[in-house]
């Protein structure tokens, strides 16, 4: 027998938890299914935590440069404090409890168990007691994520290796890390781990760390890791990965030489979660790596699709705007419908990377006349007044024929934060001559964007 409902969220990630809750307060029925915790990656596994193991380590980073700029200082690393907090604050010992009852305080239903479409408006849900056979009238949401890829390295499946979900559990710190990848999450973990003590080694099979990021910004990046004792080791193939119990892992490099460690993290990227949903039975190819969207965020005949699926950013952010915009759209509200000129991104290292829109080689791939501005921070005045940890740049990419910047890059001690502006300029397509006339306070750090902006050739 099925049961009827409005609306199924399958997969309850930021995006899909937002979208169940929005549409229960609306009055819909909704059922919300969920196969481990409700909040998804980011709270137990991803943003949360890592941001918190980094908020401990630049603290002690911070706390080291004190004999630099004022003094002297002793730091003793303790992750204690950083495990009990991860476990006690930002996870509830990954426990969704929390979310699954704000779910149903809106209104919603909850089903613990793997989702998969059976048909146009059809769903099931294995549970542990059973499945459980829905009939949904208004639509379907997808929103079920992605799982840590592992690349087909030999020998590397047999190894007790750890992904983004082991390290966030860690109650003892190794005494020599080697991380597989130099993306955002192998940066982040590996300069927390560093700063605590650890011996980490980066091994990045591109010619360098942060590939999406401006060439600029990872080598900044990796200066500053570099200078801080962490292995930066870029354009290295590892054709072999062993693991011993008493030698630990070794990984086996193209040319023979051999990096070795007590613990490895795998952080070469995500897969997404699409193999087993059933996307064959409403005519979507179940082998693809991500799903198509219309502006409404429309997959197909009344389903829609939210979140690192979709293949727009794989970002909490991300996930959170099109949810908003599949809510409305399921409610039959008017736009503006999804826009990706603008997507802004942080990666936490430090100095961190901010970034917005295009990239000045993504620019000119879309055949857009580019001129680029830069500006080194420590040259500005804040930078060299900050002194240690003082490293980064600013990068503007602008589109000559129409004056207005279509990318900018900030790395730098707040290239977080500092991004907001620039973000605020690629987004309203503010002209660069507003830009240039603008007030920006003598001694920020973002006053270093108004000499990138001079630099544009405009
Ligand atoms: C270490 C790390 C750090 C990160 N840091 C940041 C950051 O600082 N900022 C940022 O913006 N982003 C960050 N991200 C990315 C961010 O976590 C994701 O983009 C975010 O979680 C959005 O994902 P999502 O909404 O697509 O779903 P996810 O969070 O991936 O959740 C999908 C959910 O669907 C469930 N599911 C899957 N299949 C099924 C099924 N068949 N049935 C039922 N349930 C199912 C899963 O169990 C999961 O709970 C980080 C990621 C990692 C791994
Ligand atoms: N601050 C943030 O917003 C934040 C932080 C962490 C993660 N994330 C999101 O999570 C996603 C996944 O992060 P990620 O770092 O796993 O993926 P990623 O795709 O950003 O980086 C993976 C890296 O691993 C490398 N790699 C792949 N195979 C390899 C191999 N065999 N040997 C060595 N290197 C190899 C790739 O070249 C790449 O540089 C990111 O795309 C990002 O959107 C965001």
């Amino acid at each position: 027998m099925s049961e009827s409902i409005d609306v199924a969220v399958i997969g309850l990630g930021p995006g899909g938890e937002h979208v169940a809750a929005q549409l229960a307060q609306a009055g819909l029925s909704v059922l919300g299914v969920e196969k481990h915790l409700v909040g998804g990656e980011c709270p137990y596994y991803g943003c949360i935590p890592s941001k918190m193991m980094i908020r401990a380590a630049d603290a002690l980073a911070e706390t080291r440069r004190v004999p630099d700029l004022g003094g002297s200082s002793e730091v003793t690393p303790d992750w204690t404090p950083v495990a009990k907090r991860i476990s006690d604050e930002a996870t509830d010992a990954w426990n969704d409890q929390v979310a699954v009852d704000r779910l149903v305080d809106n209104g919603g239903r909850f089903a613990r168990g793997r989702g998969r479409l059976a048909g146009p408006g059809k769903v099931v849900v294995e549970t542990a007691d059973g499945a459980e056979e829905y009939d949904v009238s208004r639509g379907v949401v997808l929103n079920v994520g992605t799982s840590p890829a592992v690349p087909p390295i030999e020998g590397l499946a047999d190894t007790p290796y750890w992904t983004n979900r082991d390290v966030v559990k860690v109650t003892e710190l190794p005494g020599r890390l080697v991380v597989l990848g130099g993306g955002a999450i192998g940066c982040e973990i590996a300069q927390a781990f560093a700063r605590f003590g650890v011996d980490v080694t980066i091994v990045e099979v591109a010619d360098r760390i942060l590939g999406p990021e401006e060439p600029e910004a990872s080598e900044v990046v990796a200066e500053a890791m570099s200078a801080e004792g962490i292995g930066v080791r870029a354009g290295v193939t590892v054709e072999r990965i062993d693991h011993d119990p008493d030698a630990g892992f070794t990984l086996l490099l193209a040319g023979g030489e051999r990096i070795t460690g007590e613990a490895l993290l795998v952080a070469a990227g995500r897969r997404t979660n699409l193999a087993d949903v059933g996307l064959d039975t409403v005519g979507l190819d179940p082998s693809t790596r991500f799903l198509d969207t219309d502006e409404q965020m429309r997959a197909g005949d009344r389903l829609w699709a939210v979140g690192d699926i979709t293949g727009r950013g794989l970002f909490t952010h991300m996930s959170m705007y099109q949810a908003e915009i599949a809510v409305r759209s399921i409610l039959g509200k008017d736009g503006p419908w999804a826009d990706y000129t603008a997507v802004s991104r942080v990666t936490f290292t430090d100095p961190e990377v901010g970034s917005v829109g295009l990239t000045e080689a993504q620019a000119r791939d879309r055949g857009i006349r580019v001129t680029t501005g830069s500006y080194s921070l420590p040259s500005s005045s804040r930078g060299w007044i900050h002194k240690a940890g003082n490293h980064g740049v600013i990068k503007v990419v602008a589109d000559a024929d129409r004056g207005v910047l279509v990318g900018a890059t900030t790395v730098g001690p707040a290239g977080g934060e500092m991004i907001g502006l620039l973000a605020t300029a690629v987004h309203a397509a503010v002209p660069v001559s507003t830009l240039r006339r603008m007030h920006y306070a003598y001694p920020t750090f973002h006053r270093a964007i108004e000499n990138a902006v001079n630099e544009l050739d405009l």
